[in-house]
């Protein structure tokens, strides 16, 4: 067993633990990386870059047959999944330099491939190696939970780990499980000319706003996507070559293949956290405010925290315990100014509070800003004017904002910026977004709170009045 000594031990080379070896190693840190898995972890590998490579390839082929609105004849994609795939593999193979064992022992890091676990409050254990670190951080990510429905052990499903492995297109895909990852893989599985039904247990993107929610889904239902609500699956079956799927209210549905997509586990079992005196949750590594454990020298980052599962979240986290962990310094993660998208189309992205949960927290007080993607001339030019965005709004501060439509991701991003700034709603109407772009529906919104101040305003009326009668 060789006895390692280093000042941070990152448990995980997943989105997080990356973030936080590369910033403690160009900072000047010792630091040991521990992977047993892949290096650059569920994101790069399983997640959100096959996810969003495959979600490109069907919006080609959506983009062929309906091409004639714009006077292009429609064309009828002829679909070779297995060279989607391949495009999948590409997108991964060129990302991969960046998270490679290679790139970060270039940055100094010890990067060992093995699989972790506490021995006791400061040694962890991986293959050939004991490592005695003053800091550990904890960023073991999670995987798919697969839940206990009777019969699911007994056939072939599919999870995002197994999905991208698989060459031959569905002819009708099941998918249990309507959130972000079932309604992503849903829309970019039907675009590629397979027939899909998903069946969810209560709302599909529940956690969403369900008026932003309620613009995808129909754009989903439209495309043909069938998405079964309520519908809680009890039982899965092999039927033949089919598999069938019943629900809870008696309900059952056959298809060719299944995706299991109900969540996630965080990675904790076989850490042997007990053994460092670090306590769990329900969802994770149990984490204060600081991502601190009950063990003072231990950090979780990322999904292990068991909280918002992001790789933005992960890697705002690897940053966030940069301080603490150099220069002994404290360092609040706050949650208000996380983003969350999903990159179906229309998109549909939020950041902070809801308009429920902002009534709810501020009652009278919160307001809402809206603005219709119908009246954004560059959504009209481009026929995508499906969806509006809403932006919450408590003593003139944005409080959440909620987007649903074309880039919504890439314009939830303003709203980070004005609530992890504490900006007033004047300071971001005082932004000019070059016409005409998509953009500007974030300048609308801000206008639209104005709107009832300046043109409802008696005061200002009269005030109008009374100066232009004095000018020359
Ligand atoms: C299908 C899908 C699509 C997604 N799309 C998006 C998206 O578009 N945008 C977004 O922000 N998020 C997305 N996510 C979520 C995102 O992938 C995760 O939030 C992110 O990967 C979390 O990073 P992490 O570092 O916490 O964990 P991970 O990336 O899971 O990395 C953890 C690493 O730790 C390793 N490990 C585990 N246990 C040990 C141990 N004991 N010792 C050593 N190594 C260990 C694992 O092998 C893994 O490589 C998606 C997820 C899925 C499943
Ligand atoms: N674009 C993105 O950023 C992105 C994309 C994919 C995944 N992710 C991350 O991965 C996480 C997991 O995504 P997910 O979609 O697997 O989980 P989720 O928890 O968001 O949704 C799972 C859904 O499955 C349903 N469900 C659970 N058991 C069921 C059953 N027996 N029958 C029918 N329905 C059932 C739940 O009601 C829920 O709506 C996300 O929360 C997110 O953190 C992010």
């Amino acid at each position: 067993m060789e006895k390692i000594r280093c000042d941070l031990l990152v448990i995980g080379a997943g989105s997080g633990g990356l973030s936080v070896a590369a910033g403690a190693s160009q900072m000047g840190a010792n630091v040991v990386l521990l992977e047993g898995g892949e290096m650059g972890g569920d994101c790069l590998n399983y997640g959100c870059v096959p996810s969003k490579a495959l979600i490109a390839s069907a919006k080609v082929a959506h983009g062929m047959t309906t091409a004639a609105p714009y006077g292009i004849s429609p064309r009828s994609p002829e679909i070779d999944y297995a060279a989607a795939k391949d495009h999948v593999k590409q997108a991964i193979a060129t990302i991969a330099p960046v998270d490679s064992q290679e790139r970060f022992e270039g940055l100094g890091v010890r990067v060992i491939r093995e699989f972790g676990r506490f021995v006791d409050h400061r040694t962890v254990e991986a293959g050939q190696h004991s490592i005695t670190a003053r800091r550990v951080v904890i960023a073991t990510g999670s995987s798919p939970f697969v839940p206990p429905i009777p019969g699911l052990e007994d056939v072939p499903y599919l999870t995002n780990e197994s999905l991208w492995e698989l060459r031959e297109r569905p002819s009708h895909l099941l998918i249990i499980g309507g959130g972000p990852i079932g309604m992503e893989m849903a829309q970019a599985h039907r675009r590629l000319g397979c027939r899909v039904t998903v069946i969810e247990g209560g709302k599909a993107f529940a956690k969403d706003d369900p008026e932003t929610a309620a613009v995808v889904l129909e754009a989903l239902r439209e495309e043909g996507v069938e998405i079964a609500e309520d519908a809680l699956a009890s039982a899965v079956r092999k039927d033949g070559p089919n598999l069938t799927v019943e629900t809870e209210d008696g309900r059952s549905f056959t298809g060719t293949h299944l995706l299991i997509a109900v969540g996630r586990k965080a990675n904790v079992e076989g850490l042997d956290l007990e053994r460092a005196g670090i306590k769990r949750t329900k969802t994770g590594v149990d984490v204060d405010d600081n991502l601190r454990t009950a063990n003072r020298r231990v950090y979780a980052v990322g999904d292990a925290a068991g909280g918002m599962m992001f790789t933005h979240v992960a890697g705002y986290h690897g940053g966030q315990v940069i301080r603490p962990l150099l220069f002994a310094l404290p360092g609040k993660a706050r949650t208000a100014h996380l983003p969350t998208a999903t990159y179906t189309d229309p998109e549909l992205a939020q950041v902070g509070l809801t308009e429920a949960q902002a009534r709810e927290k501020h009652g009278d007080k919160a307001e809402v800003a809206r603005f219709e993607y119908a009246h954004n001339d560059r959504a009209i030019a481009e026929r995508k004017t499906a969806g509006l965005i809403k932006v919450m709004v408590v003593g003139g501060k944005p409080v959440g904002a909620s987007i649903a439509g074309h880039q919504a991701g890439e314009h939830i991003a303003l709203w980070s910026l004005a609530i992890a700034n504490g900006l007033k709603m004047s300071q971001v109407s005082a932004m000019v977004a070059p016409y005409p772009t998509y953009a500007e529906i974030n300048k609308r919104a801000a206008g639209a709170y104005f709107t009832p101040r300046l043109f409802g305003n008696d005061t200002v009326k009269k005030v109008v009045r009374l100066v232009q009668r004095w000018l020359p």
